[in-house]
Formats: C-alpha cells, sequence, structure tokens
C-alpha cells in the first residue's frame, strides 16, 4: 500500500504543476500569501481561523476528522525558502503544538487531521497498523521528497503494556527543514484543501509563573532503598542490570504553554531530539531507531558522569567514564540489546567495538552509533523496528523480560510515556523514534518530569541519586 501512495504521487505531479511556483519567502507577522500552496483567495476573503503561523483564508475547506480515519487524508507538501522558518520552534502556535528538532532541523506541526489512540501490549502493532490504513487511502502530493515530507504521523508510546496509553497524532499543518531545505504540508481529511494559507508569526509562549518543585512517588531516601534493593537482587543473581526511574511534580501558577520549554530546550539541547507529542516534552539525546531509505541507525546511550562546569577536569571525568569497568558493563548490556533486536532485520551491520564519549552540557554518557542496512523496509515500518527494540537494556536492563517486572514490582510509579518511543514516521514507514528521556509530562499546571539510571552490581545508591538529579536538570532548566 506504501508503493500505491508513491504512485498516487507521482500522477499528481502533473497536477502540482498548475498550482504555481514553490518559492515561499518570509512574512515577518504579516497577513501574507503563501505560494505553491493550492486554492487561490475568493475576493473579500479575509483572515479567519488563525493555526498559528498558517491561517485560512478561504471558507470551503473540508473539515478534519480528528476522531479517526473515515475519511481520506490528503496531504500536500510545498517547498518554501528556507528563511521563512528560521526557527521552526518559533512557528508553533499555542494550541495542538506538536515538535521535532536537532541542530534547528526537524518539523513542527499543529491541528489534528486524524489520531490514534491505543493501549496495552498490542499498542505499537495497532498504531502501525491504524497508520497503513490510513496511508493506503490518502492521496500525497510530494514534490520535494525528503524525510518528513508527504504524509507524516507524530508519536509517543507508553513504556510498560499496562496500562500502555499512547498516541499517534496526523497534524493539519507540518512544517520542515533540513539544511537549507524547507517545506510545508498540509493534511485534511475528507478531501482537497481549497483553503489559501498564509505564515504569520505565532505569539510567543508565556513564561511559567510560581514554579514549585516537589518530590514524585518516592523520596530520595525511599528511591535510593529501592536502588539498593535492585543491587542486591542484582548480586543475588536475578538479573544483570535494571534501569530505575523517578519522578518530580512541578506545578506551575498558570497552566503551563509547552512552547516555553521546547523553546528553551531547544536552544540549549541543540544536539539532543526535542520533542513535543500530546503532552509529552523533552530533549533526549537517545535514538532508538532512524529509517531512511533503507538505512537504519541507533544511537545507544548507557554509562552516565556528570559535568561540573570545568571544561579541563570534565575532560578527564570522561575519561574516567570511558575507563569505568561498571559503565562499560552497564553500556554493553545496552549496545547487546539494541544489536540483537535489529540483527533479524538486517542483511549487514556495523556495531563498534567501544563506545565513545557523549558530552551534553548537564551530563556525560557512553555512546555507542550501530548502523545497518534494512532487508524489510517494504514489509516492517520503522514503528515496527521500534516495538521490537523497545524496551531496551538502556530503560529496561538485562534480562529484558526480568527487569521489566522489577520495575514494575519495585520502581513505585507508572512511567507513562517517559523511556517510551516518540518520534515521527513517514508514508513509506520511515521514520525517527528517539527514547523520551530528558522528559516531563504537563497536564494543565502540573508537569511531572522523569530521570531513570541503570543500575548494576557495582552501583551505589547515593550516586544513581545524583545522576538522576543531573538528568532532571534539562527540564527543571528549562520550566524557568
Ligand atoms: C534512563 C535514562 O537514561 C538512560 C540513558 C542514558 C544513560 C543511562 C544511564 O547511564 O543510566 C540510562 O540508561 C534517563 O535519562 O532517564
Amino acid at each position: 500500500m506504501r508503493e500505491a501512495d508513491r504512485e498516487r504521487d507521482d500522477a499528481a505531479e502533473d497536477d502540482d504543476a498548475a498550482d504555481g511556483p514553490d518559492d515561499g519567502r518570509a512574512l515577518d507577522g504579516h497577513c501574507a500569501m503563501m505560494p505553491g500552496v493550492p486554492g487561490g483567495a475568493e475576493a473579500g476573503s479575509e483572515c479567519q481561523t488563525a493555526v498559528g503561523r498558517l491561517v485560512r483564508v478561504t471558507t470551503g475547506a473540508p473539515s478534519s476528522d480528528p476522531a479517526g480515519a473515515a475519511a481520506p487524508l490528503v496531504a500536500r507538501t510545498t517547498e518554501v525558502a528556507a528563511s521563512t522558518v528560521e526557527a521552526l520552534v518559533d512557528l508553533l502556535p499555542a494550541a495542538d503544538p506538536v515538535a521535532w528538532l536537532r541542530h534547528g532541523d526537524g518539523i513542527v506541526g499543529w491541528g489534528r487531521a486524524a489520531e490514534v489512540r491505543t493501549a496495552g501490549a498490542g499498542r505499537f502493532a495497532e498504531a502501525d497498523a491504524r497508520w497503513t490504513e490510513m496511508v493506503g487511502h490518502a492521496v500525497v502530493r510530494d514534490k520535494v521528497r525528503l524525510p518528513g515530507t508527504g504524509l507524516v504521523c507524530f508519536g509517543s508510546f507508553a513504556f510498560a503494556d499496562d496500562p500502555g496509553d499512547s498516541v499517534l497524532v496526523v497534524p493539519e499543518v507540518v512544517v520542515g527543514r533540513r539544511e537549507d531545505r524547507a517545506w510545508v504540508t498540509t493534511i485534511t481529511s475528507g478531501g482537497l484543501d481549497h483553503t489559501e494559507h498564509r505564515l504569520l508569526a505565532a505569539d510567543p509562549p508565556p513564561e511559567p509563573v510560581d514554579l514549585v518543585v516537589a518530590e514524585g512517588a518516592l523520596s530520595p531516601d525511599e528511591w535510593a532503598a529501592v536502588v539498593g534493593d535492585a543491587v542486591a537482587r542484582i548480586s543475588a543473581g536475578d538479573l544483570e542490570k535494571v534501569v530505575l526511574a523517578r519522578d518530580l511534580v512541578a506545578t506551575t501558577g498558570e497552566p503551563l504553554d509547552v512552547r516555553w520549554p521546547l523553546r528553551r530546550l531547544a536552544s540549549s539541547y541543540p544536539s539532543c531530539w526535542t520533542f513535543h507529542v500530546d503532552g509529552l516534552f523533552g530533549a533526549t539525546p537517545e535514538m532508538l531507531v532512524r529509517r531512511e531509505r533503507g538505512l537504519v541507525t541507533s544511537r545507544v546511550l548507557a554509562g552516565t558522569i556528570r559535568r561540573t562546569g570545568d571544561d579541563q577536569h570534565d575532560l578527564a571525568l570522561a575519561a574516567t567514564l570511558a575507563r569505568s569497568s561498571k559503565d562499560l558493563e552497564e553500556h554493553e548490556y545496552a549496545v547487546r540489546s539494541v544489536a540483537d533486536a535489529l540483527a533479524p532485520h538486517c542483511s549487514s551491520m556495523n556495531v563498534p567495538e567501544s563506545p565513545f564519549v557523549l558530552h551534553l552540557p548537564n551530563v556525560m554518557h557512553l555512546a555507542t552509533d550501530v548502523a545497518g542496512v534494512v532487508h524489510d523496509a517494504a514489509a516492517v515500518s520503522s514503528l515496527e523496528l521500534a516495538a521490537a527494540l523497545h524496551p531496551s537494556a538502556a530503560v529496561g536492563g538485562t534480562p529484558t523480560a526480568e527487569a521489566v517486572v522489577l520495575i514494575a514490582e519495585i520502581e513505585g510509579m507508572d512511567r507513562g510515556r517517559y523511556a517510551g518511543p516518540v518520534g515521527w514516521m513517514d508514508a513509506t514507514g520511515d521514520g525517527e523514534w528517539g527514547i523520551a528521556l530528558r522528559s516531563a509530562e504537563v497536564d494543565g499546571a502540573t508537569v511531572r518530569l522523569f530521570a531513570g539510571c541503570g543500575i548494576v552490581a557495582g552501583s551505589d545508591p547515593a550516586d544513581e541519586l545524583a545522576e538522576a538529579r543531573a538528568k532532571f536538570v534539562p527540564v527543571l532548566d528549562a520550566l524557568r
């Protein structure tokens, strides 16, 4: 069906030629036409429905069907000048923003052309099946054909099978940027979009007020005791590694506008993937799986040391991390779990023998980039690959089954979508799925932050507590 989608796409090429030049330009807050987007302005029409920087200026557009996939989706991607989208995150409106950003590139979106909610152990398979069905019925006009163009969905999946509440969102508008190219995709359900769209500046988000941060499910002492329990069980031979997480609960005086922390995270952690899907936001350094045109890559992290702010000292600490047998052991479990899960899908793979040290502003990690050539891209989507990899030993443990049972038994909280796959996928099944780390879930004026640590036989509860504190820093700072 994904091939059929491409064929329709090809057939639409001639159509597109009649739509005018694809030379969108910066509009600096003025209501002006975005060339290349279908449908001319009707005489006397005016700006009506503001949806972020793209506003409808004519009526008669088909209404979207956020409840599901009853009507076929129609996606149209148009190239615009890269100067129109210098800071993607600044385009986001307050209502319903989604984001996936790194080093200024990525995709952002808003509105809901469709949404799929799944739960339980079948959450990935059901979401993937619904997406395949939507794609199969969709009409896609995409002359740009870069990763992130055409019909795309954003997704965020629960860590655990129970309750497992997960979501796929198909926005009404997606704006993307990759190096010096940029594009706008409009997605409607129920027919061709005959509206004209204009780029407008989004209002900046308000600064959070009256931030109060409290402990979450467990106090620091209680959590350290749980870590001690895990170390005892590992020493007794029950399992080799388990990742234990804790939470903090922040409240703000007014409901949080998630665009505030998103802007902060994107600028402070440019090498991480800054994301937001349906209330879950963060800046993760860990790529569970990216599939692009037959190539698959994964950035595996495990093994952490805190930065001090003194560059010379941090370099010495990085060398210590690279030699730490406790951290190398923790890392090895994580790499093996990813390589083993990817192997059945790859005709060749490259798994480096030793990790490098990834420097982030708050911590340093042992990191390994695994790469492979997939042989089953026509049959297996990037989301299915993410499902096969989840939970890797970077967020679950080794052996996986025992670790997941122990997490449910002793961690003392529901992780929700923290440490689950988060990212996006296109109509061909290519996409990027990160692990939702350094993240938080926002619900009105309440923000629940998460951080976890890999526990092995040599772990010290006090050190793990300090490491978890360091991992809260990105989101905590972004709320201020
Ligand atoms: C579980 C988290 O980090 C994982 C990723 C990198 C390093 C980790 C560690 O050293 O423990 C964790 O496995 C988290 O940030 O919440």
